[in-house]
């Protein structure tokens, strides 16, 4: 689905991103983990086709995401950490707004389908300005799945919102890659890398450790312990220096 060779972004002299390579794998959860300034969203942004590498390649559905960068972006549904939505307009409004710009052909159904899934009833007449930020985040998150897309990729889409929100985003993550979405998305809170399938941990622009979860805690279970959790397993490779993890482990 994501197929990323050795791309690196530089800001002058500064490398944010250095010579990552990760694949995403059809119909997973694939879990981005780093602190602030790791270097995730630079990525994200690239395989978006909204920023240029400075080298590699990547491609994503099989789309060079230089060349093909707007077939991707048709395709895909990406939810940024910037506010997305038009704040003058209401919840139903932005996400019909949405639906035209994405060529949904049912624009009544879809926006009425999504208001139900992401319990914005109450809130369709509503400017967004005028809403709390987990239930602009969900009604962002609407809008990102407006066209159905079988990809969807998300910047800290729980960032500061409320554990009920926390809940009904994962869900409707496990949904959409049981209904074969795959869904590559960022996150800070150790908990929720625990959630996905296959995780790679961002460190100073460098994939310090990635794979399976349960094929990571098998990599490090004879140094730290039966069933380390994944913070455990992040926090030691950082300390050790990040990078030097798979030759010393095999
Ligand atoms: N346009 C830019 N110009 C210069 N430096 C940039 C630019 N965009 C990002 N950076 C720098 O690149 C580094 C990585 O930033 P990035 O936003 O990708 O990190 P992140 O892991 O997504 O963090 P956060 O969770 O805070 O968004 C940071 O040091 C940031 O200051």
């Amino acid at each position: 689905m994501i197929e990323i060779r050795g791309l690196t972004r530089r800001f002058g002299s500064f490398r944010a991103v250095d010579d990552v390579s990760l694949t995403v794998t059809p119909g997973k959860i694939f879990g981005l983990i780093g602190a602030n300034g790791a270097g995730k969203t630079t990525l994200i942004r690239m395989l978006c086709g909204l920023l240029p590498p400075s080298e590699g390649s990547a491609s994503v559905f099989g789309c060079d995401i230089v060349k093909d960068r707007y077939r991707i972006r048709e395709r895909i549904g990406y939810m940024s950490q910037k506010f997305s939505l038009y704040p003058d307009l209401t919840v139903w409004e932005n996400l019909d707004f949405y639906a035209r710009l994405y060529g949904v052909s049912d624009r009544r159904n879809r926006v009425e389908e999504l208001v139900e899934e992401f319990r914005l009833k109450e809130s369709v007449r509503r400017p967004v300005y005028a809403l709390g930020g987990g239930l602009r985040q969900r009604v962002a998150f609407a809008a990102a799945l407006v066209h159905s897309p079988l990809l969807l990729i998300l910047d800290e889409p729980t960032s500061g919102v409320d554990p009920l929100t926390r809940r009904l985003f994962w869900e409707q993550l496990y949904e959409r890659t049981e209904r074969g979405a795959t869904v590559l998305v960022t996150t800070h809170y150790m908990d929720e890398a625990e959630r996905c399938d296959e995780v790679a941990l961002m460190n100073r622009g460098r994939i310090v450790v990635s794979g399976g979860v349960r094929e990571i805690r098998d990599r490090f279970r004879s140094r730290l312990g039966e069933r380390p959790s994944l913070e455990d397993i992040f926090a030691d490779v950082i300390r050790r220096g990040g990078d030097d993890d798979k030759q010393e482990l095999g």
